[in-house]
């Protein structure tokens, strides 16, 4: 079994708790697995409220969920609801709250600050895992954010105070109104570009500048600070190369998706397993060559 890092939840100054690494924690390393003390699901209302009372009526559970901030004025129960984390497939309410993971902190995704670490839910382990985004040093913060970029539709500050109960001190929140607005328009752009994306390519109608237009994208949404997005943004491009029949080029987007997928993820992943296939050999993506062959083109550098 592989061994996780030393991490210790400890208060922060004007955060309450938080995590820290103990040791040097090298980008990409599965920093914790973990299961949910408390779990809810239910697919009505009834049926939720009921998980509530049955999880709640054990003191260990009260104890620990009444041991999280609650939102001001709101009920001591429901106030802490915030904490929990989705942990089922997309057809579920489930969501947990979970010793060290809900521990951790936020930091804003921002052209001048960002999160040193992220979760995902993995429906096949039963397990929140969180992997390290970059090098965290001993002693330093580990923080996520709890904004993705599909849900960046409202100026950070204003959400994490309705949401989350507290004013972010990032500097990318310490930025003037005007280019955290800025930062909002391309992430808008970028996240209609990707909704549309699908639609786009089966139009057939010009893929070379579609490419363009998502390297452009990609190109912008990591200057805001969302690297991550890499994952599923160069996948598309390798979609793309592989509809046209291109297989050198799909293999250059594919690989940059793998070894973002990688870091966020892990290498045990059935997206890992399926990048790794394409990569060996495009032509077994099931939509491979349907518009017949074009030369595209290959992500330039972009992180
Ligand atoms: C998921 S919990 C994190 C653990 C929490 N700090 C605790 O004491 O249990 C989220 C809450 O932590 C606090 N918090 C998270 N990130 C923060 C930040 N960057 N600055 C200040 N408070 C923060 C807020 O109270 C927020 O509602």
């Amino acid at each position: 079994m592989t061994a996780f890092p030393a991490i210790e939840v400890v208060d922060i100054p004007g955060k309450g708790k938080g995590v820290i690494a103990l040791e040097f924690i090298a980008q990409g390393t599965r920093i914790i697995a973990e299961e949910p003390t408390i779990k809810l699901s239910g697919q009505t209302r009834e049926d939720l409220a009921h998980s509530v009372q049955t999880a709640l009526s054990s003191p260990s559970n009260l104890e620990f969920l009444l041991s999280f901030p609650c939102k001001k004025g709101e009920d001591p129960v429901s106030g802490r609801f915030n904490h929990f984390l989705p942990c089922a497939s997309e057809d579920d309410n489930a969501c947990g709250l979970f010793a060290t993971i809900c521990r951790i902190n936020h930091t804003c995704c921002s052209p001048l600050s960002g999160p040193n670490a992220m979760y995902t839910w993995r429906e096949d382990l039963q397990c929140e895992t969180l992997h390290a985004l970059r090098d965290i040093a001993p002693m330093e913060e580990i923080t996520v954010s709890y904004i993705a970029c599909q849900m960046h539709t409202d100026d950070p500050p204003k959400f994490l105070r309705k949401n989350f109960d507290f004013s972010c001190s990032c500097a990318g929140c310490a930025r003037p109104p005007d280019q955290r607005a800025h930062s909002l328009a391309q992430i808008h752009q970028y996240n209609l570009f990707m909704e549309s994306f699908p639609i786009s390519a089966q139009s057939r109608r010009n893929p070379t500048q579609l490419l363009e237009q998502l390297q452009h994208n990609l190109l912008a949404i990591c200057e805001e600070g969302y690297a991550i997005e890499l994952s599923r943004g160069a996948h598309c491009g390798f979609r793309l190369c592989a509809m046209y029949g291109d297989a050198k080029n799909a293999i250059s987007w594919e690989t940059l998706s793998r070894d973002c997928d990688a870091v966020i993820q892990g290498t045990d992943t059935e997206e890992y397993r399926s990048s790794e296939r394409w990569i060996r050999d495009p032509s077994t993506y099931e939509r491979w060559n349907i518009y017949g062959y074009s030369e595209l083109a290959a992500p330039v550098r972009i992180i």
